[in-house]
């Protein structure tokens, strides 16, 4: 338990290390087609592989998601967050479930992200819905964009899986939707305009994700989306992310980096604040955490860190993000 709470405490470390402002250079950013995937899946795999490992994060197209149901998730986002207060307050946020406002304190800044999201982590949603009254049809479309993120989320982690030496459905049983386990989550987000502040609040402060593998979409004309790979983040130096419709940005989680033994780095990234004097519009986003099930053991194949619940590691995680939500 001891080596378990060390870990963690390295991570934050790590982060409370990364809040400058920093500087901004392109890198590249690697797009690759998933398309004809069980035909191609060695190809992918090799290229997954080689894009996680040399960078740390990537972007998919052919992913099959179609993309009126990527733009009916972000109209539901947008029509849950633009209910009343009072509604959104009947659903506050426990354990990766449920809505927060300015309640995330990333440990690189010490303050609250100037926004607010809505997580959906299926098995504990109990009484966290809007009803059909409030927001007909939310629930059903917002569950199957969810389930479709999985699919693709699974694909991708199965290529892990491949490359690590487990079995191709590892990462799949791990993740296995319909237990009481299940704690992968979809988040909708939403950052509010900023205009022309001196000095503006950060959006998403620099962090690495809890999980396995994040799946984050962007909408044209809201970027502000900044990556640093975690083995450059020494020199804070930050590339922005435009958004492309229909393009899934990729980066692994600090559970799949733990998991491969540290073979998969994962990655800052941030959203960030306007330079002083610049507005910029209410940015709304979309991000599916692939989080391996409750009860699931994490251990890499080569043993470099001693096992941890699932749980307990993300538990570890959300406390020091989000004070007594856990
Ligand atoms: O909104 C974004 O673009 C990033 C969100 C994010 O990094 C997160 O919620 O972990
Ligand atoms: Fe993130």
């Amino acid at each position: 338990m001891e080596k378990t709470t060390a870990y963690a405490m390295h991570e934050l470390t790590k982060e409370s290390r990364m809040g400058a402002r920093g500087s901004e250079a392109a890198r590249e950013v690697r797009i690759i087609d998933l398309s004809d995937f069980d035909q191609r899946k060695h190809e992918i795999a090799d290229q997954l592989w080689q894009a996680a490992t040399d960078i740390g994060f990537f972007q998919v197209t052919g992913h099959g998601i179609p993309l009126d149901d990527i733009n009916a998730a972000f109209a539901n986002a947008e029509r849950f967050f633009a209910l009343p207060e009072s509604d959104k307050a009947r659903h506050p946020l426990s354990r990766n479930a449920g809505w927060e406002y300015r309640a995330q304190i990333r440990p690189s800044t010490g303050k609250p992200d100037h926004k607010e999201s809505y997580q959906i982590t299926l098995p504990r949603m109990n009484g966290l819905w809007p009803d059909d009254n409030t927001l007909p049809g939310f629930c059903a479309e917002v569950m199957k964009f969810e389930r479709q993120c999985w699919a693709v989320g699974m694909q991708l982690l199965s290529c892990f899986a491949l490359k690590l030496g487990f079995p191709e459905d590892f990462f799949t049983r791990a993740h296995e939707p319909s237990r009481e386990t299940y704690q992968s989550t979809l988040r909708m987000l939403h950052y509010f305009a900023i205009t022309g502040e001196v000095d503006g609040p950060w959006r998403a402060g620099a962090h690495t994700d809890f999980d396995c593998l994040t799946l984050l979409f962007q909408r044209d004309g809201q970027g502000g989306l900044q990556v640093c790979p975690g083995k450059e983040m020494e020199d804070q130096v930050w590339t922005p992310i435009t958004p492309l419709e229909g393009v899934i940005t990729c980066n692994i989680g600090d559970m799949l980096m733990r998991w491969s033994d540290d073979k998969l780095p994962s990655n800052f990234h941030r959203v960030a604040n306007p330079l002083p004097g610049v507005s910029v519009p209410a940015r709304y986003s979309l991000a599916f955490f692939c989080q391996a099930n409750e009860d699931v053991i994490i251990e890499g194949p080569e043993k470099k860190y001693p096992p941890i619940s699932a749980q307990d590691y993300l538990a570890q995680r959300i406390s020091a993000n989000f004070s007594g939500k856990y």
